[in-house]
């Protein structure tokens, strides 16, 4: 009997897809292309993408159509964030996107198990769902978001688990950055291994 393959698509659930700039961490200010997946178990209340959460709630796209929307741009960077991107296996996406020559970057938050293939992964752990200690050592850089004062010794904890080399960024909560910014750059003119980042992209207002 003839063998017919069954090809099943990869589709992930996009809730939105923007050609930016890179507001934060160490790219900041390179252009970008973001892909925001759906879905995200973790809950931070001060989360400023909460609609992401419900991956149902966002229609789901082939990792081709995605690959090809990057390509009608002259984007070299994708980052894939959400919600939680881990939540989803990422071996095929990125494969694609890499096969396409353009790099890959993550932002997560390190509490689901980790796949794809990275040039760059962004950390940012949470108090609400912690990192998952065999991510840690994977980190390019970690981003701790200040919410209040004791995020700062919070922090440390997870800077002593990340590996040598790995840039370590503090990053104010945007509804407390008035309050924390200035208690920011004390924190990193005593402890200069850390960087200041900011949301740059909420000051100029461009997704
Ligand atoms: C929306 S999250 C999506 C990726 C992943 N779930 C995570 O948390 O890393 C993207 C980045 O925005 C940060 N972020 C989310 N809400 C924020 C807020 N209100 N103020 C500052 N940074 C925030 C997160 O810590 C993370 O570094
Ligand atoms: N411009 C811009 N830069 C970003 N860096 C990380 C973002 C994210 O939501 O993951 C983000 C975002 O939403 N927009
Ligand atoms: S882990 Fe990321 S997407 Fe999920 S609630 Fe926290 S900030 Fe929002
Ligand atoms: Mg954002």
């Amino acid at each position: 009997m003839e063998q017919t393959a069954i090809h099943t698509a990869v589709s992930l659930p996009v809730m939105e897809h923007f050609y930016t700039i890179q507001g934060e961490g160490f790219h900041q200010g390179r252009a970008a292309y973001f892909i925001r997946l759906g879905g995200c178990d973790v809950g931070c209340v001060w989360c400023d993408v909460k609609d992401s959460w419900e991956a149902d709630r966002h229609p789901k796209q082939t990792i081709e159509q995605l690959r090809d929307q990057v390509l009608q741009t002259p984007a070299e960077m994708v980052v894939i964030t959400g919600g939680e991107p881990l939540l989803h296996n990422l071996d095929e996406l990125t494969a694609i996107l890499q096969q396409a020559g353009l790099e890959t970057n993550i932002e997560t938050s390190g509490s689901s198990p980790l796949s794809g293939s990275w040039d760059w992964i962004c950390l940012s752990p949470k108090k609400f769902k912690a990192p998952l200690p065999e991510v840690m050592p994977h980190a390019n850089e970690l981003k701790v978001i200040i919410y209040n004062k004791s995020d700062f010794a919070w922090g440390e904890k997870y800077a002593a688990q990340v590996a040598t080399g790995c840039k370590l960024y503090l990053q104010p909560e945007w509804s407390k950055a008035n309050e924390m910014t200035p208690l920011i750059v004390e924190y990193i003119k005593a402890n200069p291994k850390w960087e200041l980042s900011l949301q740059l992209h909420k000051y100029i207002n461009v997704p």
